[in-house]
């Protein structure tokens, strides 16, 4: 039998969307592979028993009070080689802010000892934020895009990586584009088989990602063959869709029809596609993501600043498209899930009260927008989880065992939440948490049931 590590703790969940589920002291059981085997409640009869057996086995892990376990965040959209450009230039339209800012530095990444250097800084922050799982686009170099996924294996980080296609020479600065269609194939296909082979040695998963950096950037023979190559080799897809004004217009002036109808045609939408922002979508785009069980990556920082609109989660919900939270490093400035959660949240309050107080009430937003954290927790967990079809994201039997350890209570100051004696139900602890938690107080980091962070 596989010998299992026995991890005592409240932890805190939302299984279903909208409602958290608090365990209570309960024995997480996960075993060699570092799945969850069972939860075992302090009402079952074999509690005190598992629990003895692990003390003399030494391999019970507990934890102090006032720490609660949430899952490992699962970031759907990170830029990795923009990671240097974060918190800067953030005041240019989108094709501005590509062209001279963007594409010269991702330009930088034919440099691996550089590209060592950026991934593995970036790896180490998003853990210690408790960022368990990303779907990283890289740039268009290959080996340095195997860097990054070495940089997660390294750290222990579950990483989907993309080798960024754009091959287009009208639209690509000749300094930095693939030399040709055939050559951005080539290289995709070599990426992949290389990344297969990478996943060998990685107990939580390093996963290859067909990635068309966005329609404007590549050739309909590239789109075509990405297709197919995601078809041949059954790996993720992700890209960018309906995001801006600007991208918007250009697919409809290129193809008359819709950018996700678009994609859909070149083989690019399915179970295992992410497609970030998404703000023109619109109900037929979503129509077609439900259909075809396309997520979002719902990036409402970077939204904010290149979106041109903000996405209608919960309609968009409503009509049962999967949509997971990502921080779109470096459109959207931090790192952290945490932020994003809020800014979910804050983006649509606005959304459905309006923002133009000359209208009256009525006509000032859209009705029903608003979401809750707790519901901003769903995407950020099980949302992206269901986003990349990975058992993650849950506390649950056959699940991987990734967990953010929150310390909210203790003597050392710069880790203490105070409460005073009030506030201090579960869904108040929770709410808590996930307004107010600081790095600092994430104490520990798992993915697949090792500790691969610890800040104490
Ligand atoms: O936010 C964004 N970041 C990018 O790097 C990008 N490329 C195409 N479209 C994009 N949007
Ligand atoms: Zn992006």
């Amino acid at each position: 039998m596989n010998r299992l590590q026995i991890i005592q703790a409240n932890a805190f969940h939302s299984p279903k969307y909208g409602k958290i589920e608090f365990l209570e002291n309960v024995l997480f059981c996960v075993d060699a592979k570092g799945v969850i085997q069972d939860i075992i409640h302090t009402d079952h009869p074999d509690y005190l028993q598992v629990l003895a057996s692990a003390k003399e086995a030494g391999n019970l892990q507990t934890y102090p009070k006032g720490s609660y376990l949430l899952p490992g965040f699962i970031d759907l959209h990170v830029h990795a080689p923009q990671w240097p450009q974060a918190g800067v230039a953030l005041d240019r339209p989108l094709y501005d802010w590509l062209n001279q800012c963007t594409f010269p530095l991702e330009a930088k990444y034919a440099d691996l000892n550089f590209a060592r250097e950026v991934y593995t800084d970036l790896v180490h922050q998003l853990l210690q934020r408790g960022t368990t799982t990303v779907l990283y686009f890289g740039s268009i170099h290959s080996d340095s895009c195997l860097e990054l996924a070495k940089a997660c294996i390294q750290q222990g980080q579950r990483g989907l990586v993309g080798k960024v296609v754009m091959d287009d020479p009208k639209q690509n600065p000749e300094y930095y584009r693939d030399s040709s269609t055939q050559e951005a194939l080539a290289e995709t296909e070599r990426f992949i088989l290389k990344m297969l082979e990478l996943n060998q040695s990685a107990p939580q998963g390093v996963y290859p990602v067909v990635t068309p950096r966005f329609i404007p950037s590549c050739t309909d023979e590239a789109l075509k063959g990405l297709g197919e190559l995601a078809q041949k080799y059954d790996v993720h897809i992700q890209s960018h869709c309906s995001e801006s004004d600007w991208e918007h217009e250009h697919v409809h002036t290129r193809f008359g029809k819709t950018d996700s109808q678009a994609l859909h045609d070149f083989g690019l939408l399915g179970k295992k596609s992410v497609m970030a922002h998404c703000t023109f979508l619109g109900e037929d785009g979503a129509k077609l993501f439900a259909q075809t069980g396309t997520a979002i990556a719902h990036c409402p920082i970077s939204n904010a600043y290149f979106g041109n609109s903000v996405l209608p989660t919960a309609s968009l919900q409503k009509l049962g498209v999967d949509i997971g939270l990502g921080t779109d490093i470096s459109g959207g400035f931090s790192p952290s899930l945490y932020d994003n959660l809020k800014q979910a949240v804050i983006s649509s309050r606005m959304l459905e009260d309006g923002v133009d107080s000359t209208k009256p009430p009525e006509e000032r937003g859209l009705a029903d927008s608003r979401i809750s954290i707790i519901e901003a927790f769903w995407h950020a967990t099980t949302g992206g989880g269901k986003a990349l079809s990975l058992p993650i994201g849950q506390f649950k039997k056959e699940f991987a065992f990734d967990a953010q350890v929150v310390q909210i209570d203790s003597q050392n100051k710069p880790y203490t939440m105070p409460d005073f004696g009030l506030f201090n139900s579960e869904e108040e602890i929770l709410q808590k948490i996930l307004y107010l938690a600081t790095p600092q107080m994430i104490r520990e980091v798992w993915v697949q049931g090792k500790k691969v962070y610890t800040n104490h």
